[in-house]
Order: C-alpha cells, then structure tokens, then sequence
C-alpha cells in the first residue's frame, strides 16, 4: 500500500476548507500504487483522490501533469480532472507535500488483461496521443536514455544481490542503448510514459478511464507503444503472448498508424523500455523507505522481458505484417 506520509483528519478537514467539496465524510489510504501517497476521499459533494506527490515527482512539473488531465479531459480522453480550489488553483500544499485533488473515475484495472482489454488500450492509447497533439505545454522524458545512467549507478553495486551477474547484464545493454542506436527522429508527442494496467480502468472490456499522468512527457510515440508492449502483452509467467500484441498494435493502428520507420524501431524501443522499467524497480526494491506501506515492483520481471526483445529481429515478432498495422 503506498501511504508514504500520513494525514490526520483535522489536518485534511482543514485542507478542504480552500475548496468548495462540501464536508469530509470519510477518507482512506489507497491500497495501490507505488510511487505517491494517495487517499479516497467522500465528501458530501462526491468521491474523490486526494494525491500527495513524493520522491520522483519534481514540483516544478506538477503544473504540466494538471494541465495535460485537463486539457485531455476537454479532448474527449476519459481520465481524471483536476478540481481547482476557491482560489483558482489546483496545486496545493498539504503535511508538507505538494498536493492535488482530481475527480474519481468508475471502473477497476484489469488483474488479467485479456485480448480485449489490450485491444482497448491500443485503442485508448492512440486516441490519447491523437488528443495530446495540440498541448502546448513541454515536459522532457526525465526517463529516457540519459536519466538510466544515473539510475544504474545508484543501483549497480548491489545488483548482483538481487541476481548473479545483473551488473553486468545491464552494463551491456546500457552500453548499447547509450552508444548512438537510440532513434531521434521518430515522431514525438505527449506521452503516459506508465500506461500499465493498473493505470487503465475498464468497465466489462470497455476502456472507461485514463489514470496517473506522473511520468507524462514529450517524447517518441512509439515509446508509448512499446511501453504497453512490455506491461500488456506477457503472460504472468513472463512469456510473450503475440495475439495480445497483435490485437494491441492493430487497435492502435486503426487510430493512429505506425510509420515504417517507427514500426522497425519497436524492438529497440521495448528494449529501453524494459530496461527503463528494470531500473527504476531495481532502484526502489533495494531501497525501501522504512515504515513506508509499499510492496516494491520485481525488477526480474522485466530481466526477462528484456532478455525476450534482445531476442526479437523485426516488429513482425510482435505480430505486426511488414505492409503496415491494419489487419
Ligand atoms: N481518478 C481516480 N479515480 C479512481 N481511482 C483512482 C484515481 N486515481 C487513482 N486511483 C486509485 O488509486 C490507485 C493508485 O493511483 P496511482 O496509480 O495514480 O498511484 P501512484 O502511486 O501514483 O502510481 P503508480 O505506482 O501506478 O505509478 C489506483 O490504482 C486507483 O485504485
Ligand atoms: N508502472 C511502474 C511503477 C510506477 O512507475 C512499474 O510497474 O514498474
């Protein structure tokens, strides 16, 4: 559960009083999530999520996370509102957090995504980007190439402790990533940067919302595809399931279609989308703040998957036709 800072209840009854959200009738720690602190709340007025914001998540960003919900609110994306204050203001302070309050959003996440589901989101995700076109605002992806270094120096001394010969693996494939392969001309948008499927809520096999734009960005579109590559289209036993992929890549396609050149570029992208994903959990399992409520991620999950796209020679693997997306 990821309550990293607690809020009292005369605290938070306090907090509400800058908003017009009625009287607080009660409020719980989210049991999911890793990186914030978020609590449900039940107001008078409705149900909400209150979201503290923690560690990876820099201050000077959160005006670009709350105007990109908004703004993909407004453009037909199903996902959360930012509820302003009296005084106009969505970004508030509380227990020494930055905070924010946005609207609750019906549905649950897939445990087991199914075909239909990962259909949905190829679906859901292109729309997104198709909707993310014209906002004018600009975040650089914190997590791209140049932020894994750093993330695989505060790690690497211990990774062998997690898996014999780990150091080494990721040296390697950092190496290679870093050493000029990395695609640059690619088209770029805004991206979700985490779309996995504890961030798409589904009502039945019907997307019903977009959540947790913390790592949204600038950067290549096709990143975003290959992200969702990795967190929905293996099997819990961390094989490949290429009628998921198909049914995810096609679904895309139908709304936005991948150009040749992004389409040879998926495997080198689900790579550093893997190893993005294996960093950053191989940071936080070997560092566990004390007293936090949170179950890390496993990074060794993603060492597989990794190992899978270090296998894959073309984005027909992934069941794409080399004449283009739709089936
Ligand atoms: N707008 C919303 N409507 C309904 N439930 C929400 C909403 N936002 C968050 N939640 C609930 O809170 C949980 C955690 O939210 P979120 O994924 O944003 O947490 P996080 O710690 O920031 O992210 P993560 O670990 O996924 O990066 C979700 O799984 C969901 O149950
Ligand atoms: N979605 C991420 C955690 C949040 O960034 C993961 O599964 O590693």
């Amino acid at each position: 559960m990821a309550v990293y800072t607690d809020v009292a209840a005369d605290e938070l009854a306090d907090f509400l009083k800058q908003y017009d959200l009625g009287e607080l009738l009660s409020y719980k720690g989210i049991a999911e999530g890793v990186e914030n602190t978020n609590f449900l709340l039940h107001t008078s007025k409705g149900s909400f999520i209150l979201t503290l914001y923690e560690k990876r998540v820099a201050k000077n960003d959160l005006p670009f996370f709350l105007a990109l919900m908004t703004h993909l609110a407004e453009h037909g994306v199903s996902c959360p509102l930012p509820v302003k204050a009296r005084d106009g203001e969505a970004l508030r302070e509380l227990s020494g957090r930055p905070a924010a309050i946005i609207t609750f959003l019906e549905g649950m996440w897939p445990r087991k995504p199914n075909v239909a589901h990962c259909a949905g989101v190829g679906e859901g995700l292109a729309r997104m980007h198709l909707a993310g076109a014209n906002f004018a605002v600009r975040r650089a992806n914190a997590l791209s190439v140049a932020g894994w270094r750093p993330l695989f120096d505060a790690a690497s001394g211990r990774a062998d402790e997690v898996q014999p010969g780990l150091r080494a693996f990721l040296a390697t494939e950092l190496d290679y990533l870093s050493g000029g392969v990395w695609p640059t001309d690619l088209p770029e948008g805004v991206i979700h940067a985490d779309l996995f499927n504890d961030n798409v809520f589904f009502l039945g096999d019907r997307l019903s919302g977009i959540i947790d734009f913390t790592f949204a960005c600038n950067d290549m579109l096709a990143y975003d595809v290959a992200i969702c590559l990795n967190a929905w289209c293996f099997e819990p036993d961390h094989s490949f399931n290429v009628t998921k992929a198909r049914a995810f890549l096609n679904a895309y396609g139908r709304v936005r279609k991948l150009s040749e050149a992004e389409q040879a570029a998926l495997p080198l992208l689900a790579r550093g989308a893997a190893i993005r994903f294996l960093l950053t959990r191989l940071v936080d399992w070997l560092n566990v703040p004390p007293g936090a409520l949170v179950k890390p991620k496993d990074p060794l999950e993603y060492f597989r998957k990794l190992r899978f796209h270090q296998s894959v020679t073309s984005a027909r693997d992934y069941g794409l036709m080399p004449s283009g997306l739709v089936a």
